[in-house]
């Protein structure tokens, strides 16, 4: 017998079900097809003259599925979870009303069945005991679109996060480790601080590890034994105490080690292509049936990663930039005809440089990766910088490292070389840039004199530590991600979804980068901020056709979206949803 209780109305049957359907049934088809278990206990409920169409959420109840007196070991090997014929766990998809879809994180019940669970320590944690309803109830989402209308359905949801009633670890069970990969990004280190705090102060949690040189390290390198003291001023500084590295993703012998070593929760701090790794681990630990979570922690400089609102070190980037942005002016105002140029990072999208750009004010024109510019001609970038030039005397010009690419590509060999995890190797576009415009003022048939001054602060943005902020933020992180793996899901990013943090399935920030949208209301601020031209329309301005928007280009253009970034849906029909408030 077992009782559950509805995850959209919370409607509670009064009576119990039979349990007619096998725990496999259970633990495998329910929450991933609605169409299976959620319709047959939907059927059951009209069978008793009750409210049809409710969404039970079994977790609620798996406490009690421990105690049906269905046989575990009768389980096949295909019981072991929801997997695709490639052997790839498929989403788990739950379809409510109005348009309601829960897209749900993986489980241990999901693929181990009958693991007992325990009360959550923190109910008995001073700190915790004060605060009302602690515990986040079992059926609480968060809506992925805020802005919505009256007849828009209810759209994607994601699991919220936050500590659970009931924990899937004891204490003295629980063996952690974290470990940090790809490029550095402030607040790391606040991360790995949280985690190791979070874990020991809030779940009585004594044995954490730290992986040394990012996922390598798990097959190749020392780990470090970490505790709150050993973690304690850490955040102050800038980088990791772990290190990192790129490339060396050796799924098995991950997975070898992780087993060896007796670790269950594996904590994953990293950019895209980390939390590609922590997919591909996670599938391999759900493969072997292993009772091991992992979790990801969405890291990047470049703020690209897909549904979340925003990572960690941004802010502190942002304002970093500020300081070089500000000698950039000082130097160019100082002297006449002063130009000064400012390299940001960036790789394949411009956040940095947008956001910097507004902050600043100083900044007379910003190029990024999503928007193409031109130089020669009418309304192209020369034109523009000796209009400034003749105006103000001066001026700065902010651009993204991953800008202009293929202008440079055009105007040098290009070589397509790529870094150890495959990602491209970007030409120096501010080196290039500077050159540029240097030439084309003191060519014969300009002769101006104009004095300009390169600044490349990029890795200087990512080395500092993370601000007041971020540090903030950083910490939530860390809670919400260990709240989830306590609660037993795995296979997950955390991060904010409109404000509110989410367990997110890995493919969702996995399938897609959020880029800048230059025909998104931020970048028109941007534009009628610096009031530079939007170099789109060269063909017009020469009096030709319209220009020919490349497929990326149009991308760009797509949908709006007031953070100025999109994010591509996983449904069906591939339409765009864009994520973001005024
Ligand atoms: N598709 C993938 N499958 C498995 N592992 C991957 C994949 N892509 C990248 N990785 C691994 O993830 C780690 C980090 O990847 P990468 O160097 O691309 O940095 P990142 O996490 O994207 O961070 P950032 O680019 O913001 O610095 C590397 O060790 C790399 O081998
Ligand atoms: O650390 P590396 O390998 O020099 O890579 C630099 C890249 O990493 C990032 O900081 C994050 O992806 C990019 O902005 C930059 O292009
Ligand atoms: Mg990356």
């Amino acid at each position: 017998m077992c009782s559950f209780r509805c995850c959209m109305c919370n409607y509670f049957p009064s009576y119990e079900f039979e349990l007619s359907f096998s725990i496999s049934e259970l633990c495998m088809g329910s929450l991933s097809y609605p169409s299976s278990f959620t319709q047959k206990i939907c059927a059951e409920s009209k069978q008793s003259q009750k409210t049809s169409n409710h969404i039970f959420d079994l977790r609620s109840s798996l406490s009690s599925v421990k105690a049906i007196p269905r046989n575990i070991g009768e389980l096949r090997s295909s019981d072991k979870g929801v997997m695709a014929p490639e052997g790839k766990s498929e989403p788990k998809l739950v379809f409510g009303e109005a348009g309601y879809v829960l897209e749900d994180v993986p489980h241990f019940v999901d693929y181990i069945p009958s693991l007992p669970t325990y009360p959550n320590p923190l109910q008995d944690n001073p700190a915790y005991s004060v605060v009302k309803q602690y515990f986040v109830n079992e059926g609480d989402t968060v809506a992925q679109k805020i802005v919505v209308h009256k007849s828009s359905p209810r759209g994607t949801h994601f699991r919220r996060a936050g500590p659970r009633q009931r924990v899937y670890f004891e204490s003295d069970e629980v063996h952690a480790c974290i470990v940090t990969c790809g490029g550095l990004c402030p607040g790391l280190n606040t991360v790995i601080r949280e985690i190791v705090c979070g874990l020991s102060h809030m779940y009585g949690v004594t044995k954490i590890l730290g992986i040394e040189g990012g996922y390598k390290g798990f097959y190749a390198r020392n780990t470090i034994p970490l505790t709150p003291k050993s973690v304690n001023d850490v955040h102050k500084r800038g980088g990791t105490i772990l290190g990192t590295s790129r490339g060396g993703h050796n799924t098995s012998k991950i997975v070898d080690s992780i087993q060896d070593r007796g670790i269950n929760q594996v904590y994953i701090i990293g950019g895209d292509g980390t939390q590609k790794g922590a997919s591909v681990i996670f599938e391999e630990i759900r493969r072997r049936g292993l009772k091991v979570a992992v979790v990801g922690i969405p890291k990047t400089i470049d703020n690209d990663i897909a549904v979340i609102d925003k990572s960690f070190g941004f802010d502190t980037a942002v304002e970093e930039a500020q300081r070089a942005i500000n000698a950039a002016h000082v130097e160019a105002e100082s002297i006449e005809n002063g130009i000064g140029v400012v390299k940001l990072m960036g790789r394949y999208s411009g956040f940095i440089a947008m956001h910097a750009t507004l902050a600043s004010r100083d900044v007379d024109c910003c190029l990024i990766p999503e928007s193409p510019f031109y130089l020669e001609g009418k309304g192209g970038l020369f034109d523009f910088v000796e209009k400034r030039l003749k105006e103000n005397g001066h001026m700065v010009l902010v651009v993204a490292e991953g800008a202009g690419q293929e202008n440079i590509a055009e105007s040098m060999r290009s070589m397509d070389l790529e870094d150890a995890s495959g990602n491209k190797l970007l030409l120096d576009v501010g080196l290039w840039l500077s050159q540029k415009i240097k030439d084309h003022f003191s060519s014969k048939k300009k002769k101006m004199t104009i004095n300009l001054k390169y600044i490349d602060p990029t890795y200087m943005i990512r080395a500092v530590p993370s601000n007041a902020s971020d540090n903030v933020y950083c910490t939530l992180l860390a809670h919400s991600a260990i709240h989830g793996a306590m609660a037993g899901y795995t296979g997950f990013t955390v991060g904010p979804v409109n404000g509110r943090h989410a367990y997110i399935p890995f493919y969702r920030v996995t399938e897609t980068q959020n880029k800048v949208v230059i025909s998104d209301r931020m970048w028109a601020r941007l534009l009628s901020s610096t009031n530079q031209p939007s170099f789109l329309c060269q063909n017009d301005l020469d009096g030709g056709a319209e220009k020919d928007l490349t497929a990326s280009e149009s991308e760009y253009l797509e949908g709006e979206n007031c953070n100025g970034h999109y994010v591509q849906s996983a449904s069906d029909d591939g339409v765009k949803s864009i994520q973001g408030e005024n």
